[in-house]
């Protein structure tokens, strides 16, 4: 599944102009939003706007994108990310550009970047920050993109899987802010022990998110307990209730954890 996003991402980026639109405007700091929020709760989280993926079809496919990020905004939320693959996630650039329009929070444009053109688009449609995938890029692409991004005025989140990603990141460059991606986006098994055995091996000075299976408070404990930092929750949120209870009901496991 990832070859196959990956071949169709190659396919799409041959559509994409040369050259993007500067934006005029300063990008809101990501990082120090997720920072902030983790001095304030005890967790930072990125609340993903998310209308399906290829692992779990279609979870939200009529949500009014506008109320939701507004409603991850009044919840709680410190920052948003939002998809913007469309044929495998059913999300639009136009999608982000919404969500940054309605809200005052720091947005993550998700994506597959594996061109650089898609760092100065990204920028062009107002993302705050992007997402580097190291299942995808080697330690070089991820420091040559993330020097592009930086001088864009965008901060990165590069998400590493297992230690051979890490390891390999870690060889070219200091990600400050880090994903541990629960996922494994080849065979899409989740589990959060993925965050447990690798949070060890992370330099200190990182900040490390910690994505994908988080559904409840004793997740959110489990996760922050083992280290982490902020979390990434699409899923969940997207399908159960309203973003302006479960965002402090998952917030609350920080408490939690950070008790013992
Ligand atoms: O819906 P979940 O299980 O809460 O996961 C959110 C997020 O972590 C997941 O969407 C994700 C993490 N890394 C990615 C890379 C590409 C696409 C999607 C993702």
């Amino acid at each position: 599944m990832l070859e196959q996003i990956i071949a169709k991402k190659r396919e799409l980026i041959k559509t994409l102009p040369a050259q993007f639109e500067r934006q005029e405007k300063p990008t809101r700091g990501f990082y120090q939003a997720l920072k902030d929020g983790k001095e304030q709760t005890g967790v930072g989280l990125i609340a993903e706007i998310k209308r399906a993926s290829p692992s779990k079809g279609d979870l939200a496919l009529g949500m009014d994108i506008l109320s939701q990020a507004k409603l991850y905004e009044s919840g709680g939320a410190d920052t948003i990310s939002v998809l913007t693959d469309t044929p495998f996630f059913k999300g639009t650039n136009q999608d982000l550009q919404v969500v940054k329009a309605v809200t005052n929070i720091p947005v993550l444009r998700k994506d597959f970047i594996i061109d650089e053109r898609q760092i100065f688009e990204s920028a062009s449609i107002g993302a705050d920050a992007i997402l580097l995938i190291a299942a995808v890029l080697d330690g070089k692409q991820i420091e040559a993109y993330t020097k592009i991004a930086t001088d864009l005025g965008l901060d990165v989140l590069v998400e590493v899987h297992n230690l051979e990603e890490l390891e390999e990141v870690l060889a070219y460059s200091s990600p400050r802010l880090l994903g541990v991606n629960n996922r494994d986006l080849k065979t899409f098994q989740t589990s959060l022990d993925v965050t447990e055995q690798l949070v060890k091996h992370i330099p200190k000075e990182c900040f490390v998110v910690s994505e994908s299976g988080i559904h409840k408070k004793q997740d959110v404990e489990q996760v922050v307990q083992a280290g982490a930092d902020a979390m990434l929750v699409g899923e969940h949120l997207v399908t159960n209730g309203s973003p302006t209870e479960t965002i402090p009901q998952l917030k609350e496991g920080a408490i939690h954890a950070n008790l013992r």
